[in-house]
């Protein structure tokens, strides 16, 4: 099949899930866990689109039980904001309520508000493949920006269990995501198998 009918056909499939409440729950779960042993205070993630799984309640709660922190924590959330000129994306932070405004593709965006430097990046997945392989709406941005930032964050794909795509053949310039997360739980990397 051909990336954009696999495309196609994913978030379709996204779209008409039944059951995207619990599944939504499940995930939220397994971010929350996911997130406890992490040490960043800088986190970029999504507005969610087109049935993407929406990972800003539990980036809200995180943020919040920074705060609640014997020693408290000033955490921040960025949301992707697109350069036009060279098509990668900055992150500016963002709270509920913050001032927002559309970008070109009609997904709202934080209006001037400070860029902010992820360490770890949550990114949307419209399907994605063993060895942490990622398949995006095709503008290639996430390749691109985490061609070019450095230090590199760690980026952690999130996506739906039927987004899981069994014979994903990389590209050259596909830049493998260090996690994934659905919702099953850490679904890469592998976890090593007991010896005896
Ligand atoms: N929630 C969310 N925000 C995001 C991204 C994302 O994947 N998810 N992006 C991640 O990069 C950037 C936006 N990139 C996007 C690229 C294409 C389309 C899109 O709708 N494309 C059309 C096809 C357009 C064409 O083929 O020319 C489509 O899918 O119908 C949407 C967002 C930044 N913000
Ligand atoms: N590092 C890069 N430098 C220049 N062009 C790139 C780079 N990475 C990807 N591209 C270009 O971007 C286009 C889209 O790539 P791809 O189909 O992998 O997007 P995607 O990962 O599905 O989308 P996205 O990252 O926006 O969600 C490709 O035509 C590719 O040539």
């Amino acid at each position: 099949m051909d990336k954009t009918a696999l495309r196609r056909r994913l978030v379709e499939q996204r779209r008409n899930m039944e059951d995207r409440l619990h599944r939504s729950d499940l995930l939220q779960q397994v971010m929350r866990i996911w997130l406890v042993d992490r040490p960043d205070t800088v986190i970029g993630a999504y507005w969610p689109i087109k049935g993407e799984f929406d990972p800003l309640p539990i980036l809200h709660r995180w943020k919040e039980d920074g705060e609640l922190l014997d020693k408290p924590l000033r955490r921040r959330i960025g949301l992707p904001v697109i350069n036009k000129e060279h098509k990668t994306l900055t992150f500016h932070v963002w709270y509920p309520g913050c001032p927002m405004e559309e970008d070109a593709y009609g997904i709202p965006k934080p209006k001037d508000t400070e860029v902010i430097q992820p360490t770890l990046l949550f990114v949307p997945c419209v399907g994605y493949g063993t060895g942490g392989y990622r398949l995006g709406y095709g503008g290639g941005f996430y390749d691109r920006t985490l061609a070019t930032l450095r230090p590199k964050p760690f980026t952690v794909g999130l996506g739906f269990r039927e987004a899981y795509v069994d014979d994903f053949e990389p590209e050259a310039h596909d830049q493998p995501l260090d996690a994934l997360l659905n919702d099953n739980g850490v679904v890469w990397p592998l976890p090593d198998l007991p010896t005896r």
